[in-house]
């Protein structure tokens, strides 16, 4: 569903900086991929040419063999708007509306949708996340994991073909990143959301189908999950000790 050809990308300055240099990958429909790398790497540069928030220098970026940055201006923000939902660290949601309102946002937006057509799939969605309840209150009124259950629900409201997520538990404690882990691995799973999401965190990492990791803007190496999460796990720290910048020792921590 996502072809990444030959993708580099350099910013343009007094020094000009390689950040991305041939990297080309492929994402199945319904799979659920990780992006590790040291700091610097490129990871947040990749998400963003995938994303159309930026342009590669060089390269494609096919979604479903549609190719989003050859697209004009008012094409690629309905193309964003249909095809891809969201998911960032710092939540990115508005303090001044409420719970509902955050999630119904996209479809507003869009304006395709009758608003009861738009309730009915608030409600569906704010039940499988757990956050029925909360639909009134204000983002002010919330937990971190609550927080971002509803930027997910905003992510997924349209029923996006791609969930790009950057860093997504970056902000949260270790109970809601379990919790927040555990919520996307179930909407990948059951409604084969296709979710591509940088991360730092091997426990993070561990939720996910394969793991893409980077180093000094080339794919450095990639692994596949299996049916063993923790041996996955394993692997992913061994594979950052080979890449350095992280210097923690995982090899104790104990999967959630
Ligand atoms: N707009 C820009 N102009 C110039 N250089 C940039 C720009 N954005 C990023 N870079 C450089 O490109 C490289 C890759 O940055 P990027 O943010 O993609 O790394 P990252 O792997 O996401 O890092 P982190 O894990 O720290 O967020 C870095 O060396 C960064 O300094």
């Amino acid at each position: 569903m996502l072809t990444v050809t030959n993708v580099s990308k350099t910013y343009s300055g007094k020094m000009a900086y390689r950040a991305l240099e041939d990297v080309s990958f492929d994402v199945k429909d319904g799979e659920y991929v990780g992006i590790m790398g040291p700091s610097g790497s490129g990871k947040t540069t990749l998400l963003n040419i995938i994303s159309t928030i930026d342009t590669p220098t060089s390269g494609s970026v096919l979604l479903d063999d549609e190719s989003p940055h050859t697209l004009e201006e008012e094409e690629l923000s309905s193309f964003r708007a249909k095809q891809l939902g969201f998911v960032f660290q710092n939540f990115q949601l508005l303090d001044t509306l409420t719970v509902e309102e955050n999630i119904v946002l996209p479809l507003t937006l869009d304006g395709g949708q009758s608003i009861s057509e738009m309730k009915k799939r608030v409600e569906q969605i704010s039940i499988k996340l757990g956050i029925q309840d909360l639909l009134e209150k204000r983002t002010y009124e919330l937990s971190g994991g609550q927080i971002q259950r509803t930027a997910i629900g905003r992510a997924l409201i349209h029923q996006p073909k791609l969930v790009l997520a950057d860093e997504p538990t970056g902000n949260l404690d270790s109970k809601a990143t379990a919790d927040v882990m555990q919520l996307l691995h179930k909407i990948n799973k059951e409604e084969q959301t296709t979710i591509l999401m940088v991360t730092h965190d091997p426990v993070v990492a561990s939720y996910c189908d394969r793991i893409l990791f980077i180093k000094d803007g080339k794919l450095f190496n990639e692994l596949y999950k299996g049916d063993n999460r923790e041996a996955f796990y394993q692997n992913v720290v061994q594979v950052l000790s080979l890449l350095g910048g992280d210097n923690r020792d995982l090899s104790a921590v104990r999967l959630p």
